[in-house]
């Protein structure tokens, strides 16, 4: 993983998602990044799904598409660091500098992640879950940024936080990252009836 100098901004934006997951479980801050690099990603997700390159997920090893569909709605597309856009390259470089932040003040030790686009349709949903109940790679820590321009409360579309039995509703607004623990922390994603709710989800890894 490359690592870059980090400006005094990003290291309050790092400090922000780790100290709020060390008081309250779960780190969140916005404008993790600029709004015109959330464009390009935006679109670069809507031309995915326009040409059909977005497929439902997978959950657990033997794939049964209407037993997937009762759980969760959207459909994704895998990044591949190896093969992706500057804009991509972008997001993998801040990622790159973050988890080095991460592993340099908390020990954590993480050594890879993935993350893939999600596109949720008008009324699809993610029904309470953890991360790292699938195929277990080594999924420390859950790590989502949405893309969605000008959403409002109003939209609907929350992730839901379960910690320790209070339901902590975020809303996915353009640039917002929500970062949290994969093996503890239920979550949910709620319908958002009136448009689609795009973000990139992802998680951090020790292998
Ligand atoms: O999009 C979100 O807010 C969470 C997505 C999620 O829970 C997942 O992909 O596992
Ligand atoms: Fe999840």
């Amino acid at each position: 993983m490359k690592s870059t100098l980090h400006t005094e901004q990003e290291i309050e934006q790092f400090e922000e998602l780790i100290n709020g997951f060390m008081d309250k479980g779960y780190g969140s801050c916005d404008d993790f990044l600029g709004p015109q690099l959330i464009n390009s990603l935006r679109d670069k997700l809507l031309a995915l799904h326009q040409s059909g390159d977005m497929h439902p997920a997978g959950i657990g090893k033997n794939f049964d598409y209407k037993k997937n569909a009762e759980i969760r709605g959207d459909v994704i597309r895998w990044l591949d660091e190896k093969n992706c856009d500057p804009q991509e390259q972008q997001f993998f470089d801040k990622l790159d500098r973050f988890v080095t932040h991460l592993n340099s003040t908390c020990y954590t030790g993480i050594n890879g992640y993935e993350f893939h686009y999600a596109y949720y349709a008008p009324g699809s949903f993610y029904k309470r879950h953890l991360d790292r109940f699938r195929s277990d790679k080594g999924r420390q820590f859950s790590f989502v940024i949405y893309l969605n321009d000008n959403w409002q409360e109003t939209d609907g579309g929350e992730i839901s936080l379960y910690l320790e039995n209070t339901d902590t509703r975020l809303s996915p607004v353009a640039g917002r990252v929500v970062f949290f623990k994969s093996d503890e922390t239920e979550h949910e994603v709620h319908i958002a009836p009136g448009r689609p709710r795009l973000s990139i989800a992802g998680w951090l890894k020790k292998i």
